[in-house]
């Protein structure tokens, strides 16, 4: 088995894949200040042979989990940002900086699409663009939609968005302040991903496909207004394209990788761009 982690500041991910036969057997996740102690919600370290790992928390927490990993299973693979990897070129000034979380979101979006735009919804909300060609410009970084929630300290930090809500009923006005709170980080957070999208491809001259991963992919994909994908285990393909280890990964196959998004045209989206600074 192939244990993949992806360490955010929020949660640690896991999941276990089947070297033989590429099927992920299991996943789960803890939070991520949380020990890694056996039993909970932990894998088994006895079947795992690779352990693969993106990791975006304290140094401490990756140090501890390599040191712990390393007593039990032969392989740990720790991915890094680079200044180039798999055609893409870092944007950022000094690679190593960028969020390896995002770094992996990137390149698998790049295997995937090609030229694209990659939105991680998680404790933040990044937005990172690559053109046709392998340039990765750097992107945004915002707070996510928990960490919006909570700085605003008006008591409803648990009472969460209901993943299922319907975009049209969180972009009207709140009648009560859970949901005042709820309405307004929501219209934040997608007007900034959609805002965002149009200037670059203005910008740049270029549509290109969206891909959402995260925590929040799934209820902030429901307010983007231009063609996208979710792909819930993104970061773990940039994983699997950086260290392949399975026959199906060597061949360029990664898991759960959605149909590729065709964007809208350029007049489109230069048009809407208009639209909205018109009014
Ligand atoms: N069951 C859940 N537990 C915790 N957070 C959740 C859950 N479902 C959705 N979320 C949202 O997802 C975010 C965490 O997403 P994730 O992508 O795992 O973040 P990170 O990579 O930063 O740890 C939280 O900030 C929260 O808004
Ligand atoms: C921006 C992030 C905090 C996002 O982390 P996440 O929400 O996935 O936990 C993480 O990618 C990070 O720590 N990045 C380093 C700074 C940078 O990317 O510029
Ligand atoms: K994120």
């Amino acid at each position: 088995m192939i244990l993949d982690l992806d360490i955010g500041n929020t949660l640690s991910k896991w999941r276990l894949k089947d070297a033989d036969s590429s099927e992920i057997r299991s996943r789960g996740a803890v939070w991520t200040r949380e020990e890694w102690r056996p039993g909970s919600d932990i894998p088994d370290l006895d079947v795992v042979e690779a352990v693969r790992i993106s990791s975006v928390a304290r140094r401490a927490v990756l140090e501890e989990t390599v040191s712990l990993l390393h007593r039990r299973v032969g392989a740990v693979h720790v991915a890094r940002s680079t200044p180039e990897a798999l055609g893409v070129t870092n944007g950022y000034e000094e690679p190593g900086r960028l969020g390896v979380d995002r770094w992996m979101g990137t390149l698998a979006c790049y295997q995937l699409a090609g030229g694209c735009c990659s939105v991680d919804c998680g404790s933040a909300i990044t937005v990172d663009f690559v053109l046709p060609g392998g340039r990765h410009l750097g992107g945004y970084i915002l707070p996510g939609l928990r960490l919006m929630k909570e700085s605003l300290k008006l008591g409803t930090r648990n009472v969460a968005i209901d993943p299922d809500s319907e975009a049209e009923e969180l972009l009207g006005p709140g009648t009560r302040t859970v949901e005042a709170v709820n309405h307004g980080i929501y219209m934040a957070a997608v007007s900034a991903v959609n805002r965002i999208y149009s200037e670059v491809c203005d910008r740049e001259g270029v549509p290109l496909p969206m891909l959402l991963t995260g925590g929040d992919a799934r209820v902030i994909s429901r307010g983007i207004q231009v063609p996208h994908a979710v792909w819930p285990d993104m970061v773990y393909a940039g994983l699997e394209a950086c260290f392949p280890l399975t026959a199906a990964e060597r061949a360029g196959r990664m898991s759960g990788a959605p149909r590729v998004p065709s964007p809208v045209s350029l007049e489109k989206i230069r048009a809407g761009l208009a639209f909205s600074m018109l009014l």
